[in-house]
């Protein structure tokens, strides 16, 4: 067919019919048809089934939680040992109203003595056997009986008269040929056994010594009730039928406690729970602090594990630190911190850590640095020292052993703190030069080793430097931006080289705690703090967002924390109490530990600072040397590089500082003479640039002024 000769019309209402056809297929096709074609099946039973799943094992613990710790045994011998000495307390005080009580049952007790004795003396019991006889007219029967009663009333007559004669006979040579005591002891035991024989049925002897506190177990249904009330909204429909929580353990006693561990309905989160505290523990009518929901971020972030304990920890007795009365402490190993909710002891490590711990004031922040201060002072080869600076003189006990301490809130003593963190800063550089120049089988890690740190005059053993309060150091205007860069350094790199700062803050803020030293550490515990921020500054970033808050802390919380970076999960704990005098006591025995070893020097022994107090040099002298020839007017920045480079000893810790805090360093360095930086114009690459710095006419001045007053 040619295309002149093809029928256009005809091909063009073929072609419109079988569209038509097509539509009408399209928009209706059979259900059939588009569960076939469109339906994914997303559960495959087959394979579900022929799937091997992992299992993972759980086991039962062999022995209950408290049996496996030093502190879990002593804590319940405590507590069983406690309980016992109040009860036999609680009874001795009330033997005379008891004896009166036996005493006034005795009568009645005489009485159903002897009422039993004539029953059994008179064969009562076979009185019931004879009147049947009787009954029935079975004469022979009751002849019989009649006989075997005579025999028995003849018998147990008399046992009964003899044994009677016995006891007069025996209570007339009690009472009169035996002493008084002997004779009282079996009058007071006869009228006991009467009174109790008399004691009505319905009164007790004995009141209860320990009203038994109806603490109901936990249960699955309390634990859904609870969670469904907390308006949580994805958990309020539970009790309408939404999805369940699944659980993923039984309820267990955990310590003083009950564990549960449960998956939350989808979507919802254990932070979520954490968050409402206060309304889980309403709900479930405990006191705050006997509830203690976590997360568990290895699961996932739905795994809620509750723990709700007997007994309020705020209310707890104050835990006993295990080394308060003896022993020694290796920093290399772990020392005893406190207990966690459930009675379990924590221990926190000092070596190759950084501490920082922060709460609002008054919480316990000083009582809780005192615990790694005394056991560094309990390891004879720590050197510590010791900065407090509110003033109070909290760790005043340090002066024992300390190389360096300073408490007081004035310029001197955050002054002296900073001259430790330069010190501290030089030190990290001559350990790093030293253990760089040590044989690799000696110091195979590049770190100190527990070798190295025993080795006297080598210089690494451990250093420990507290700094209390350190916000009044790092917000101070002239000190704070140079220790702030130091204590970053000393943070990143002195751990590895033995040399550790604990910082302890009330004010966890931007400006009184550097983000470069936050960031850094690796140990920290917070008491209560107020806010997420101050949470995170303190426990890291995040942690407030991981349910990891120390905000949820009540202000009867005093030496609990959150400790992260001790363990794998954070932890909740109640710190060790050691008051003044137990903590002059630990400091005397670490003081007696360094003069054994040879090692007591610095402030414990009566020495001054030996530390850059006084410098050789003068700072006028040095920059005149340094300065550029024939400038009039040169920028800090660059007289503080000429000037390390001139005395690395004396100004080598300025030389990692930022070109803004070395302007600062040396305009606070200058100003005891009377020299003041003023603004210096430069132009660098077409631009000027201006920048604080010293004016070379300034600086003849106050070195005549120097010369003149000396
Ligand atoms: N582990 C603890 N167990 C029981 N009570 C404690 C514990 N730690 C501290 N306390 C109580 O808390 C009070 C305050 O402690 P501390 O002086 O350490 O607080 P602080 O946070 O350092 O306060 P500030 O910031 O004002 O110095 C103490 O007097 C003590 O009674």
């Amino acid at each position: 067919m040619t295309i002149e000769n093809f029928d256009w019309q005809a091909r063009e209402a073929e072609l419109k019919a079988n569209k038509a056809e097509l539509e009408i297929e399209t928009i209706e096709p059979a259900d059939d048809d588009r569960a076939d074609a469109g339906t994914v099946l997303v559960d495959n039973p087959a394979m579900h089934a022929a799937w091997d799943a992992p299992t993972a094992e759980g086991r039962a613990p062999i022995l209950p939680a408290w049996m496996l710790s030093r502190t879990g045994l002593a804590a319940e011998a405590a507590r069983f040992a406690r309980l016992t000495a109040y009860r036999c307390g609680y009874h001795g005080v009330r033997v005379p109203l008891y004896g009166l009580r036996l005493a006034s049952w005795a009568p009645v007790g005489t009485a159903r003595a002897i009422g039993t004795v004539w029953r059994w003396a008179s064969d009562q019991e076979g009185r019931p056997a004879r009147s049947d006889a009787v009954a029935g007219h079975d004469w022979q029967a009751y002849q019989s009986l009649a006989k075997l009663r005579d025999r028995r009333v003849r018998f147990r007559g008399m046992v009964t008269a003899t044994a009677g004669a016995g006891l007069v006979g025996a209570g007339l040579y009690l009472g009169l040929a035996t002493p008084d005591p002997i004779a009282w002891g079996a009058l007071g035991t006869t009228v006991a056994g009467l009174g109790l024989a008399g004691k009505p049925a319905d009164k007790p002897l004995v009141t209860r010594a320990v009203v038994k506190a109806k603490l109901r177990p936990l249960t699955a249904p309390m634990v859904e009730k609870a969670l469904s009330r907390i308006g949580i909204a994805a958990l309020s429909a539970m009790s309408k039928g939404g999805e369940n929580v699944h659980w993923v353990d039984p309820i267990i006693r955990d310590g003083a406690g009950w564990r549960a561990v449960l998956d939350l309905p989808a979507g919802t989160t254990a932070v979520e729970v954490i968050d409402r505290r206060d309304k889980l523990a309403a709900a479930l009518a405990r006191p705050l602090g006997c509830v203690w929901p976590e997360g568990q971020s290895d699961a996932h972030p739905g795994r809620l594990v509750l723990w709700v304990g007997d007994t309020d920890l705020a209310d707890a007795k104050a835990v006993t630190w295990p080394l308060a009365r003896s022993g020694t402490v290796d920093l290399f190993q772990p020392f005893p911190l406190g207990v966690d909710p459930r009675g379990m002891a924590v221990s926190g490590e000092l070596m190759f850590t950084n501490w920082l711990v922060g709460s609002i004031p008054g919480m316990g922040k000083t009582f809780l640095v005192k615990l790694p201060v005394l056991a560094a002072g309990l390891d004879a080869r720590a050197e510590v020292q010791v900065f407090e600076l509110k003033g109070t003189g909290d760790l005043a006990f340090a002066e024992q052993y300390a190389t360096r301490y300073a408490s007081g809130a004035d310029d001197d003593e955050i002054e002296a703190a900073l001259i430790a963190l330069r010190d501290l800063r030089n030190e990290c550089k001559k350990r790093a030069r030293i253990i760089k120049d040590l044989p690799r089988d000696i110091c195979p890690e590049n770190k100190v080793t527990p070798e190295l740190a025993s080795r006297k005059g080598l210089g690494l053993h451990p250093l420990v430097v507290a700094i209390d309060e350190c916000q009044e150091l790092f917000s101070h205007s002239e000190f704070g931006k140079e220790a702030a860069v130091l204590a970053e350094k000393i943070v990143k790199l002195g751990r590895a080289l033995g040399v550790i700062l604990i910082l302890a803050t009330q004010r966890p803020d931007k400006d009184s705690l550097p983000t470069g030293v936050s960031a850094n550490v690796g140990t920290r515990a917070c008491l209560r703090v107020m806010g997420q921020v101050e949470n995170d500054m303190i426990l890291g970033t995040s942690a407030y967002k991981n349910g990891i808050r120390a905000t949820m802390f009540t202000k009867r919380d005093r030496g609990v924390f959150y400790l992260v970076g001790a363990a794998d999960e954070p932890l909740i704990v109640k710190g060790a109490f050691v008051d003044g005098p137990k903590g002059d006591a630990i400091a005397a025995r670490a003081r007696a530990l360094r003069i054994e070893r040879g090692t007591l020097t610095g402030h414990a022994a009566g020495q001054t600072t030996t530390a850059a107090v006084v410098p050789a040099h003068n700072v006028l002298d040095d920059l005149h040397a340094v300065w550029p020839t024939g400038e009039a007017n040169v920028w800090n920045s660059v007289l503080v590089d000429r000037l390390t480079e001139l005395r690395p000893d004396a100004y080598g810790q300025w030389a990692d500082l930022a070109d803004t805090a070395k302007t600062e360093a040396l305009t606070a360095a200058v100003k005891p003479y009377g020299l003041t930086t003023k603004g210096v114009g430069r132009r660098v690459d077409g631009e000027v640039i201006n920048r604080r710095g010293l004016a070379r006419t300034d600086l003849d001045t106050a070195r005549e002024g120097r010369s003149g007053g000396r």
